[in-house]
């Protein structure tokens, strides 16, 4: 970063801000999309659109990151900070385990003692989690004469609305946070005095926080996202997770990357692997646009049920799910295998024995069709805001507290398809910092 960037004025910044908001106000009305406000009645989501406005909202992102640490002072920035990220992260996470936004009606307002009755909560503890609440704009005082009530904001409406937003949040803060709050104390016992990242997977923050107690026992979280929970609430965690990949799905437009992602109409009459392929809804998009393809979709136990729920029913004869471990000689002959977004959770080992795994049924000219994250490149390049950068190092650190795995770029991806065997031909590679995802082609020279 240039010095001077380093050296901006408030009004500087100001301006910048009023720059860039401007520009956002006239791509959304050029493309048709109303501009969210605080209300309950918003737009909930205006980053999906186009490109240019994306990246437009987070250079305006940046500039008012900017300016609120110098308005605020840098001290005091991060005092401000260090004060209310855990009670914020709190507030919300305790709103959407107990499901407080659906307490609150879209076009009316509910009292402290309606909330409490819904949640099943003490009303102190929904008052004062509210009133934190509000600071944050989930919900917001109903006007007089009703100020004692509460009613929806755009952000706690939005967490109504979006199923895939409530599951990102039961993600990102009730399974990732407390792992990723010892994080010291892992590297503590693990990695001080070490020249690398231990790459066991026993040895992560993950497994330090689930060896016993309140949190089980699990090594890794998908040993905990498919066996936590009793009687009902038995695959909830899969069942959040699946809900958590279709959101992303949604939100980055990966569906048309996906339909994209190879000519799959050429294909011919084919059979597909949809490998990890959670419940089945990348390939009820793939089965709904190409009806040449068959597949199986491949994951752990607790997503067949998914599966099963959600199979359309014209799709059952061309859409099936097998539970199998992609550990485990892959037992399915296929023509075409999809890996998407699976190998980035795992070390390098891992991912290699994932890959070799395939190998007892590949035949000559099968295709491997590797779909995933590269939120981070091995350069830093200056011309991305820095809130998408952000986006790459948070998943990477998150990362390395539940697998000591990393965001790689697409250099360490070609490496380990080479090292997990020669006989992979990479024939094609996209990637898109904007869609954070890469395709990566390869075929089984045999
Ligand atoms: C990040 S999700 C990706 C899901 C889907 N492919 C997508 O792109 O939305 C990773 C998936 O890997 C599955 N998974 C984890 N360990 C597995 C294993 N040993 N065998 C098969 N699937 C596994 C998880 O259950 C989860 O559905």
């Amino acid at each position: 970063m240039a010095a001077s960037d380093l050296k901006p004025t408030l009004s500087g910044l100001g301006a910048q801000v009023k720059e860039l908001s401007e520009t956002l106000e006239r791509l959304l009305k050029e493309n048709s999309i109303e501009a969210p406000t605080l209300a309950a009645d918003s737009p909930i989501n205006i980053s999906k659109y186009t490109s240019e406005i994306f990246v437009t909202k987070q250079k305006l992102q940046d500039s008012m990151n900017d300016l609120s640490i110098i308005s605020q002072g840098p001290s005091e920035s991060v005092f401000n900070y260090c004060h209310n990220v855990m009670p914020d992260a709190a507030a919300l996470n305790i709103m959407n385990r107990f499901d407080f936004w659906s307490a609150v009606p879209l076009d009316g307002s509910a009292s402290i003692a309606d909330i409490a009755k819904h949640t099943s909560l003490p009303e102190e503890v929904v008052q004062r989690v509210i009133e934190h609440g509000i600071t944050l704009r989930y919900f917001a005082y109903a006007k007089p004469p009703l100020a004692s009530r509460v009613q929806h904001t755009s952000r706690s409406a939005a967490l109504l609305k979006s199923s895939g937003l409530r599951a990102l949040t039961d993600s990102c803060i009730e399974l990732c946070g407390p792992p990723m709050m010892i994080m010291p104390e892992a590297l503590e016992k693990y990695a001080v005095g070490k020249p690398n990242l231990t790459k066991n997977m026993k040895e992560t923050a993950f497994a330090l926080c689930h060896s016993g107690g309140n949190w089980g026992n699990y090594v890794t979280p998908w040993d905990y996202i498919e066996n936590d929970g009793e009687g009902e609430k038995k695959g909830w965690l899969q069942r959040s997770f699946n809900e958590w990949m279709q959101y992303i799905k949604e939100i980055f437009n990966t569906n048309d990357v996906l339909l994209n992602a190879i000519d799959w109409r050429a294909a011919g009459e084919v059979k597909v692997v949809d490998i990890g392929g959670s419940g089945g809804h990348d390939s009820f998009e793939l089965a709904k646009s190409y009806p040449n393809l068959n597949i199986v979709v491949q994951d752990l136990r607790e997503c067949g049920p998914i599966f099963e729920k959600n199979v359309p029913t014209d799709l059952k004869s061309r859409v099936s799910f097998r539970e199998h471990s992609f550990f485990n000689p892959q037992p399915v002959e296929a023509d075409i295998y999809l890996i998407k977004l699976i190998l980035h959770d795992w070390p390098d080992k891992e991912c290699i024995d994932i890959l070799r795994a395939l190998r007892p049924s590949l035949k000559p000219g099968a295709r491997i069709v590797f779909v995933d994250y590269v939120g981070k490149q091995a350069e830093f390049d200056p011309n991305l805001p820095r809130s998408i950068h952000q986006f790459g190092t948070s998943t990477d650190l998150r990362m390395m507290a539940l697998f000591n795995c990393q965001e790689r770029p697409v250099s360490a991806w070609k490496e380990i398809f080479h090292k997990a065997d020669e006989r992979f031909d990479i024939v094609r590679v996209d990637a898109n910092p904007l869609t954070f995802l890469m395709i990566m082609e390869a075929i089984w020279r045999g």
